[in-house]
């Protein structure tokens, strides 16, 4: 499939080393508002998009995460970026493993956060992905979010809950499913040694959608990954656990506060 001319957001001080930040499936590059203040002091930071998602344009029919790593390799080329750090978090995380893996000269260094190398359960996905293209992502999203944090947090913060909701349901639903597809057929197990980036793994200790073990497995397949786990958090970490997770990103890209 041809790569698709993502939407994205530029911000921080030009000619800074450039960071790029991949969402998570059902969210938008508005996911990582909490970390933009702090990484924009010191790098370039660049946020997407996934395609289908946001203001992106939907693909017809299912990508592959090669295809997602072509969309980030076409956006780089667009801004002239050769080399940037990789953040990403899930599906987002899937994109960084594939493009260090298959482009490392494209990688400085690699952060992987509530993501798998092989998410498995291919007949789930597949069904996930009929849902989206015969029901709509709205009837996904209560589903999906419940996963996105703990019980507790929820409770707390009702109103980002309603938000990230509503993010799910307003992703265009054959551009979801599109990504479904690209998850469920997921298997990097036998590439995560050609990563050579330096790469952080962020796992959410309470994530139900890919726990720990799935983290555990990526770092142990990338020679020198560190590992990270932050608690209370579920599967969008970085909203969960802002501080902690900027704090590791800026340790990890050589932005340290
Ligand atoms: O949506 C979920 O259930 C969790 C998830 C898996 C891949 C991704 O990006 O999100």
């Amino acid at each position: 499939m041809p790569p698709i001319d993502v939407h994205a957001v530029v911000e921080g001080p030009e000619g800074a080393p450039v960071v790029l930040l991949s969402n998570s499936l059902g969210a938008t590059l508005e996911m990582w508002e909490p970390q933009v203040p702090a990484l924009t002091e010191r790098f370039r930071v660049v946020r997407y998009d996934t395609r289908g998602h946001g203001c992106s344009p939907a693909p017809q029919g299912d990508s592959t995460v090669d295809d997602l790593a072509d969309d980030v390799l076409a956006l780089l080329d667009r801004l002239r970026i050769g080399r940037a750090h990789v953040v990403g978090l899930s599906i987002g995380g899937m994109t960084g493993l594939r493009l260090a893996a298959r482009n490392p000269e494209r990688v400085d260094r690699l952060a992987v956060l509530c993501s798998s190398a092989h998410p498995g359960n291919p007949d789930a996905w597949r069904d996930r992905a009929a849902t989206a293209r015969t029901q709509g992502t709205g009837a996904l999203a209560e589903a999906v979010v419940g996963r996105w944090f703990t019980p507790a947090f929820a409770e707390a913060n009702p109103e980002l809950v309603t938000r990230m909701r509503g993010t799910i349901a307003a992703c265009d639903d054959e551009g979801y499913a599109s990504c479904c597809a690209a998850v469920g057929a997921l298997d990097l197990r036998d590439q995560l040694d050609a990563i050579t980036a330096p790469t952080l793994v962020i796992s959410g200790a309470d994530d139900p959608a890919l726990p720990p073990e799935h983290q555990e497995a990526i770092a142990a397949g990338i020679r020198g990954a560190a590992l990270l786990t932050v608690a209370p958090a579920a599967h969008i970490a970085n909203l969960e656990q802002p501080r902690h997770v900027t704090d590791a990103l800026l340790a990890h890209l050589g932005g340290h506060r």
